[in-house]
């Protein structure tokens, strides 16, 4: 059992009600989790206020309260802890009460809009080649070492963080790779981790339903920077327009990365093909399967990650070229009859477009792009329009579908993205609004060569349709269509 004066070590706090020199047995924010002698700490929410349920989390047994405004009735026996932020309060908590498992590992964030899976995956794999014992915690999964564990959250909250982070240590890992997404920052789920090395892929539209403004978006994600100790590394990607503001006022040791601009990690693109990329890295040339030129700048950001934690540059270049490509970043299935099948996760007008460029870049000429895309319920609606007028300008048909409708009326989402489509590219648009319906529909109007892209659901093996997620694969329903098209 952890003593609750301990935990609290570095919380900055108002106000104490009660004994602080007790044994407590769990920190939990969620009332409905709430055990024998837990300590519940009282969030201020997005939708709720976790402070209504102080009550609830004392009749279930809590033996400390810990929140922002202190209740009126004040229970005998419960200690009461008024901090000054209730988020910080518990992801410092979360690290004490774990031992602060970040100071013992390597720890690298990498945040930005697009990238952060695909650079921390490929991070996770080169350590892992290179003989180390390593940590991810990202969108699709977190692994402990080699054991795998669900992940809810691209950033989880600090108690699951640093949890895992624990379970790291046990396992004897050397270094983790996680994604750091905005909402984690605003909601100080990163608060008091000890990061060896933060790194920004890009910044572009995304989550302006949460951050209001783009402004705030882009301050939120230099704040990441901004806390970075003197001894970590911030890497940018000083191509971006952003990634010279993102290290303006950090501590760290500031490294830049690049395609086109002078930077201290610098890779130049030699040939572009469906099945890889040959690259030239100060004058070595390296093949790989990663596919795009975004793609290139994140194999950039993990050369320069690699070299910065101590790896030999010819041992980098090696493992670079056996790389796997991400599930559901540019996965592809070629039918019998020569059609390609791209799934990918690009769900944000960037990415799209990206996407897009990349294939018409590698396609031959003659044959059509079709793409399969919606966007998902209850996330930023401004963000529709965009996609379809991307869409619809970068291929040679498109066909809306439903993402995630969440619990917002998928046809709705489809008119809003509809919007978006100019004029001259009507006749290219179609809306088939069961998704499976609109996967089988791009197959019957393919032919031989053609390609078509299902975006926006990547590795996501299911579908959110009004609080309840249904088992729904893209790759898995292209390729059953591909396999009845040879059975008819
Ligand atoms: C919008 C958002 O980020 N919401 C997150 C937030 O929830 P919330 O503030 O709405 O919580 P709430 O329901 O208002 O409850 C407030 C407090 O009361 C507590 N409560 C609530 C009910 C109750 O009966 N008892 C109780 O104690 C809750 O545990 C919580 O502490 O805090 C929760 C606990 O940490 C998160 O699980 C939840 O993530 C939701 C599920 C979510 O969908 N988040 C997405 C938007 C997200 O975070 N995405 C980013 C990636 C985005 C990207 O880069 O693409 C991510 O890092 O995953
Ligand atoms: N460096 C990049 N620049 C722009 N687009 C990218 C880049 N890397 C990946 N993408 C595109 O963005 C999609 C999502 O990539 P990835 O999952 O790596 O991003 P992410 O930052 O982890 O996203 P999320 O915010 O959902 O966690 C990819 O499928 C691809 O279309
Ligand atoms: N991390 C992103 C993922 C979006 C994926 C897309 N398929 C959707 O459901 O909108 C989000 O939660 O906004
Ligand atoms: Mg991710």
């Amino acid at each position: 059992m952890k003593k609750l004066k301990d935990i609290l070590y570095q919380v900055s706090i108002r106000q104490v009600f009660g004994n602080t020199n007790i044994d407590v047995n769990q920190l939990v924010f969620d009332s409905r989790k709430i055990e024998k002698k837990d300590v519940f700490v009282a969030q201020k929410g997005v939708s709720v206020d976790g402070h209504l349920y102080i009550e609830k989390a004392v009749s279930l047994g809590a033996i400390a309260i810990i929140c922002e405004d202190l209740p009126l009735n004040k229970k005998e026996g419960i200690t009461y802890v008024q901090v000054a932020d209730a988020n910080v309060a518990l992801a410092i908590m979360a690290s004490n009460f774990y031992e602060n498992p970040s100071k013992k590992i390597q720890l690298i964030g990498v945040t930005g809009t697009n990238g952060k899976t695909t650079i921390a995956s490929l991070l996770y794999q080169l350590f892992k080649k290179a003989g180390y014992q390593v940590g991810l915690l990202s969108t699709v999964k977190i692994v402990v070492d080699e054991t795998e564990f669900k992940a809810t959250h691209t950033t989880p909250d600090s108690v699951t963080i640093n949890l895992y982070l624990d379970k790291m240590i046990d396992a004897g890992v050397d270094f983790c790779f996680m994604e750091v997404s905005s909402h984690g920052i605003h909601q100080k789920r990163t608060e008091g981790l000890t990061f060896a090395g933060g790194i920004f892929t890009n910044l572009s539209h995304d989550h302006l339903d949460y951050h209001k403004t783009f402004a705030e978006y882009r301050n939120i994600k230099k704040s990441f920077f901004d806390a970075l100790p003197k001894s970590a590394f911030a890497l940018t990607n000083i191509d971006d327009k952003n990634g010279d503001f993102m290290l303006q006022n950090t501590k760290a040791k500031k490294k830049t990365y690049a395609l086109k601009t002078l930077a201290d990690f610098k890779v130049k693109i030699l040939e572009k093909q469906l099945s890889g990329t040959l690259i030239n890295v100060d004058g070595t040339e390296v093949w790989t399967k990663l596919i795009g030129v975004f793609n290139i700048y994140n194999l950039t950001a993990i050369i320069a990650t690699a070299e910065l934690l101590g790896l030999e540059k010819l041992e980098i270049l090696t493992i670079v070229s056996q790389l796997e490509s991400v599930s559901g970043r540019f996965q592809y299935v070629i039918s019998e009859d020569g059609i390609t099948a791209i799934v990918d996760y690009a769900h944000t007008p960037d990415a799209l477009k990206n996407v897009l460029e990349t294939i018409n870049d590698i396609r031959t000429g003659n044959e059509n792009v079709i793409t399969v895309v919606g966007c998902g319920g209850d996330r930023d609606k401004t963000k529709r329009p965009k996609m379809a007028q991307i869409a619809s300008q970068l291929s040679n048909q498109v066909i809306f579908t439903s993402d995630n409708p969440r619990t917002e009326n998928p046809q709705t989402i489809l008119d809003e993205m509809e919007v978006g489509v100019s004029p001259e590219n009507y006749k290219k648009t179609l809306t088939v609004l069961d998704r499976k319906q609109a996967i089988k529909t791009a197959c019957k109007f393919s032919k031989t060569a053609d390609i078509i892209l299902i975006a926006g659901k990547g590795h996501e093996n299911y579908q959110e349709i009004n609080g309840v997620r249904s088992h729904f694969d893209d790759l898995e329903e292209v390729m059953n269509c591909f396999n009845q098209l040879k059975k008819n």
